[in-house]
């Protein structure tokens, strides 16, 4: 793998330059150069094909396995992470008639006001912001978790993040907070992979099936050609879209009755009717544990004939719970959202 592009050439070659605002600036590679610097071997490529068609069946009903999106709420070190994916995927091949599991690899993080905003944005959590190292760091670490086998999930916040790591995931979130926006939606509708648009943080799915009926048109957005300059992008419409039931305002989402008015919801816009269920976020009200419960009440939904739930979203991690920053870290344990611990995810895994 060629490491050539590092941080010190690229910030000795484009020193930060002050805007009239006090903005600062300091240029990126562009998307073209960081992919071509950390390329993906033809062999993951061919495999990050065959995960996005899996996820597709299983989404149009042609595989009754059910979608696991299951991982850490946030990455905050790649050896974690790592570990974290050597384990997931040894057990994603017992289960593999069941299951197939998608590892959560979230680089990015919705705030709801202010807080770290993850890997990609500030990997040493100092506060100042590295995009150039997260950028690298960020690639490292899904070209190496692919190279394991395993397929990647994450959440596309910033449109521009997609076109530097987007090559690397089979399936994309688009958030509580960003389902309404235009954006986000004429984004999705360029992307390769099947994606699941969270309902809002008021726990409305309106927004997220406007978002699914936008998504699937084409449309001509801002962005970056691949010689880095500004251009116009047409994106074609993605039609494999789906809703990812996550509670909101304390009010949770995942019990039959409210699958079934969503499944209605859905089938009356004429949007797919497919659902998967965050058993985190407002559906366990920062209770990790309550995932697991969760867990098993959607699935005996499944069991007893709701075809339309394909899928689960379970945060999790080596350690149960979170912690706050500090410089005295317990390993594997989240930084963000409480998580299960593995001893519970293995267990929860191997029982469903
Ligand atoms: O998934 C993680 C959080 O719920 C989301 O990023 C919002 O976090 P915050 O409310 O702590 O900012
Ligand atoms: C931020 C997340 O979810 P939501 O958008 O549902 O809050 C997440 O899944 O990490």
């Amino acid at each position: 793998m060629n490491m050539s592009l590092n941080i010190e050439t690229l910030n000795e070659t484009h020193q930060p330059s002050e805007a009239e605002s006090g903005t600062r600036e300091v240029p990126l590679p562009t998307p073209t150069e960081l992919r071509a610097s950390l390329p993906v071997p033809a062999h993951v490529q061919g495999r990050i094909r065959q995960h996005r068609e899996a996820i597709r069946r299983i989404l149009n009903g042609e595989d009754s396995r059910t979608l696991v999106v299951i991982g850490p709420c946030s990455i905050h070190d790649e050896v974690a992470a790592l570990e974290y994916g050597e384990k997931l995927k040894a057990l994603a091949d017992d289960v593999n008639d069941r299951f197939l599991i998608v590892m959560r690899t979230y680089l990015e993080k919705p705030r709801t006001t202010v807080g770290w905003k993850g890997l990609l944005y500030d990997p040493e959590r100092t506060g100042a912001g590295n995009l150039n190292e997260g950028l690298l760091r960020s690639r490292r670490l899904l070209l190496n978790l692919s190279d394991m086998g395993l397929p990647l999930a994450t959440e596309a916040l910033s449109p521009f993040a997609m076109d530097y790591l987007g090559d690397l995931v089979s399936w994309t979130a688009i958030g509580a907070r960003t389902t309404e926006s235009q954006v986000h939606r004429e984004m999705v509708s360029g992307l390769p992979m099947p994606t699941g648009f969270k309902n809002g943080t008021d726990g409305s799915i309106g927004v997220a099936i406007n978002a699914m009926k936008s998504a699937a048109h084409p449309h001509h957005r801002f962005g970056v050609g691949s010689n880095g300059a500004p251009a116009m992008i047409t994106t074609e419409g993605n039609p494999h879209t789906h809703l990812v039931l996550r509670g909101g305002r304390g009010i949770t989402n995942y019990d039959a009755e409210s699958v079934r008015e969503a499944v209605s919801a859905l089938s009356s816009a004429g949007v797919s009717a497919s659902v998967m269920v965050d058993c985190s976020h407002d559906n366990a009200q920062k209770q990790s544990e309550r995932q697991l419960v969760i867990a098993r009440e959607v699935m005996a939904q499944k069991r007893t004939g709701n075809s339309h739930i394909v899928g689960l979203m379970l945060e999790s991690f080596l350690e149960e719970g979170r912690q706050n920053d500090s410089d005295d870290l317990i390993y594997g344990c989240s930084l963000t959202d409480p998580c299960i611990g593995w001893k519970q995810t293995e267990e929860l895994l191997r029982s469903l």
